[in-house]
């Protein structure tokens, strides 16, 4: 039997759709124009797709997107700077730092200073905690789109086993505090696996759910997964000028219940939840004022 395909990019252009109409409602109550502004520093290749992406779906669905790219040599200092006048900019609802920054600027140093209420990446240290307790503001963006991934295909998560494989804090550790609140879509049991995990593909095959977001190609193989598990592949490699995955979708989909493609799968999901949380930032500044 082979796996249903999970189609993120039609469930991001109906998530798109919707978000387009809001956008459009919120103008015409409030005139007000969601606003994004994404920061590039540096001219990393695989960046700048993402970059240009989330420009095209922003221009899509009505909502205003700038992008200030900046020099690999910009210093920790000015990078603070710049992001504190967007935080002071009322014209600007979100903001979205591209990661990975160069080498000489600490991560956390900038991440730290963008306004919690403009963060649409949700990883200020805030709304990370706010996540952590079950009363989000945010979801982060790439969490967000697998959640509604898997709702989408109407499975149970409720007391399921739901492995990681990841502990980043963009995906893997927000990842797991999604799937263990409380309510639809969660209620899972998470394992998080990392690169020092011992026996990792025995506790690979008692997963319900798999989540694969580690950067290395195919790791996951179909000797590794359950019958009638749920794969979503978060991996971006480039192999040869291809795009692929952190799954061996082929011989994957033989044996799992449902799977995520890439391209096309959780890629797409994601930008259309940073068009969601712009849209709920704008909206959140609009009643602050
Ligand atoms: N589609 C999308 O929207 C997005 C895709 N991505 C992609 O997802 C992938 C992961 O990115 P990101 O979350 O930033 O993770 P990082 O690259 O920051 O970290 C990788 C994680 O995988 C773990 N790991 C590496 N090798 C192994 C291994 N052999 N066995 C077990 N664990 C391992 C590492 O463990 P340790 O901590 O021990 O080093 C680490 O926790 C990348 O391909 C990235 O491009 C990322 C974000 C969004
Ligand atoms: N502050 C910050 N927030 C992020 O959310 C963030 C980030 N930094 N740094 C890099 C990662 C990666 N990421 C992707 C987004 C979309 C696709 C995407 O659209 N992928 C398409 C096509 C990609 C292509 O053709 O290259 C697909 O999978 O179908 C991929 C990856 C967001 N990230």
């Amino acid at each position: 039997m082979s796996a249903e395909i999970i189609d993120g990019k039609a469930l991001a252009a109906t998530f798109r759709g919707q978000i387009a109409e809001e956008v459009s409602q919120l103008k015409n109550e409030k005139n007000i124009i969601p606003h994004l502004t994404a920061v590039l520093v540096g001219d990393d290749p695989a960046s700048a797709v993402y970059v240009r992406n989330k420009q095209r779906a922003c221009e899509k669905a009505g909502i205003q997107s700038t992008l200030k790219r900046l020099p690999a040599e910009t210093s920790e200092a000015e990078l603070i700077s710049i992001v504190e006048s967007l935080n002071a900019d009322p014209g600007v609802h979100g903001i979205l730092v591209q990661l990975p920054l160069p080498g000489h600027i600490k991560e956390t140093a900038i991440l730290d200073v963008v306004n919690p209420l403009k963060d649409v990446d949700a990883f200020h240290p805030e709304n990370v905690g706010l996540i952590v307790q079950g009363r989000p503001r945010y979801l982060p963006c790439t969490p967000y789109g697998i959640q509604q991934m898997i709702l989408s295909t109407k499975m149970e998560t409720a007391g399921k086993h739901a492995v990681i494989l990841g502990r980043s804090e963009i995906v893997g550790k927000p990842m797991a505090m999604l799937l263990i609140q409380r309510g639809l879509g969660a209620d899972a049991t998470v394992t998080i696996c990392h690169s020092r995990t011992q026996n990792l593909n025995k506790i690979v095959k008692t997963a319900d759910i798999i989540i694969a977001a580690i950067g290395k190609p195919e790791f996951v193989t179909a000797e590794m997964v359950k019958p009638g598990a749920i794969v979503i592949d978060v991996g971006i490699n480039r192999v040869d000028d291809r795009l692929v995955g952190d799954v061996d979708f082929e011989g994957v989909k033989e044996v799992a219940s449902a799977i995520t493609p890439v391209p096309g799968g959780v890629g797409p999901m994601t930008i259309a939840m940073l068009l969601k949380n712009t849209l709920t930032a704008a909206r959140i500044q609009s009643d602050s004022n």
